[in-house]
């Protein structure tokens, strides 16, 4: 039996993936194998010592001490493109929401609750419809900044509205690169990207690197009255910097005329030109769905065949089960570990059917399938081989 603790709501599509007999799920759940999580951070927590993988039913892993969790070797998965359509579909919203008042105007008609007469309603409707009118986003240059899953997706469809889109991303994938429409062109940096857009859209993660890459240094570069989409994480934007640029248009035409994001922040609210929604990027029935069912499928692949598919800190390896008893373990990349390990196999007369070992970065990783059961002095054996993290024998 395995336990899986969650946090956050998990799509019961996801958590009905656990067969009920082999696996026990919920948020209450003590000294468990797995933790199957969404936004929840997990930096201030400690994590059971049983734990042996976690799930992120997202993109985003900045709510996951990655690093700590590899030296202890945890393995870290995501769920790569699994709500990118429902972030694009909200970029979509905040394109039109930035390209005409809509906000207002929604504002201002629930606010004419005092009138009684359609008629009059009316004819004061056309009267004052010109203070919400606005730009059609057909013909305007959209700069994406980060050209991954939904990055890619987005100026799909910014293409498909009639936009010209530029890109700027320096570690595109191969794999994202072929997805990516011919007709996005390629910026060579991040202030070229910000000269040339009417909107900007922000579609990276949240690590080192890109942390307020949107500063007051970077926003001299925009257009004046430039919007600035961000959907990705609240630490890519320095708020501050933002507000500085907001009022800058405001006084002197120079700056950004409208700043949209699914992360608001104290300083961002209470302005007409900031539209900021409470991080529902992915929170689409179907998203959650696909989140769900993909994180808890890489889950119970690696937990009862040592597989790994979409992990961030580990990497890729999969090796179809033989007949017999499997083994996995991780150790610290340095060389002469593994063979190390099948010394052990030798000195204690235990076959190897077949095997598999692959690193990234610090960490390798092992799948050895041997042909009979291996005793707990041999599996104790290899624990104890110098730079082997830990070890896991699998029926
Ligand atoms: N608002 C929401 O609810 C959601 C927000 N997100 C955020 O969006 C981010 C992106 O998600 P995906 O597109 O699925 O991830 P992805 O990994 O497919 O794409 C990210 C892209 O950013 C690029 N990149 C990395 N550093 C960069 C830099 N310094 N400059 C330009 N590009 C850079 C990468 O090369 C990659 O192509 C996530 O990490 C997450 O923070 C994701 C899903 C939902
Ligand atoms: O996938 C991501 O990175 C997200 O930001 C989605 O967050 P959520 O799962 O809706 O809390």
């Amino acid at each position: 039996m395995y336990k899986v603790k969650t946090f956050n709501q998990i799509s019961v599509k996801g958590l009905d993936r656990f067969p009920r007999g082999d696996y026990e799920v919920g948020s209450d759940i003590g000294s468990p194998d797995a933790v199957l999580l969404r936004s929840h951070k997990l930096h201030d927590e400690t994590l059971p010592e049983s734990v042996k993988c976690i799930a992120r039913a997202g993109a985003g892993v900045n709510n996951i001490p990655v690093d700590d969790y590899t030296k202890k070797g945890v393995v870290v998965f995501n769920t790569p493109g699994a709500n990118a359509n429902a972030v694009k579909e909200l970029v979509m919203a905040g394109l039109l929401l930035g390209s005409r008042d809509i906000v207002g105007g929604l504002d201002y008609v629930q606010e004419l609750t005092h009138m009684t007469d359609a008629g009059e309603m009316g004819k004061l409707l056309e009267k004052e419809k010109k203070r919400f009118a606005g730009n059609e986003l057909y013909g305007r240059t959209l700069g994406v900044v980060g050209l991954g899953a939904i990055g890619s997706m987005v100026a799909e469809m910014a293409l498909a509205m009639g936009m010209n889109v530029v890109g700027f991303d320096p570690a595109l994938s191969v794999e994202a690169a072929w997805r990516l429409p011919s007709q996005v062109e390629r910026m060579e940096n991040l202030q070229s990207l910000l000269g040339r857009a009417d909107f900007i859209t922000l579609h990276v993660p949240a690590i080192e690197p890109t942390r307020h890459m949107i500063n007051s240094e970077s926003l001299q570069a925009v257009k004046p009255g430039a919007i600035l989409l961000n959907f990705a994480r609240d630490a890519i934007v320095d708020a501050d910097a933002v507000v500085t640029s907001l009022n800058s248009y405001q006084e002197c035409g120079k700056g950004l005329k409208q700043y949209i994001c699914d992360f608001p922040e104290p300083c961002l609210l209470n302005r007409k030109d900031v539209i900021a929604m409470p991080h529902i990027g992915a929170s689409t029935a179907e998203a959650e769905e696909n989140c769900a069912v993909m994180a808890a499928d890489q889950l119970m692949d690696y937990l009862h065949n040592g597989n790994i598919k979409n992990s961030v800190n580990y990497p890729v390896i999969n090796m179809a089960r033989a007949e017999g008893y499997r083994i996995t373990f991780s150790n610290d990349n340095v060389s002469g570990v593994l063979g190390n390990v099948l010394s052990v196999f030798t000195e204690n007369e235990v076959n190897v059917i077949d095997m598999v070992n692959k690193s990234r970065g610090d960490i390798a990783y092992n799948i050895i399938d041997v042909a009979g059961k291996p005793t707990d002095a041999v599996m104790q054996a290899i624990a104890e081989v110098e730079h082997v993290i830990n070890v896991r024998l699998l029926d």
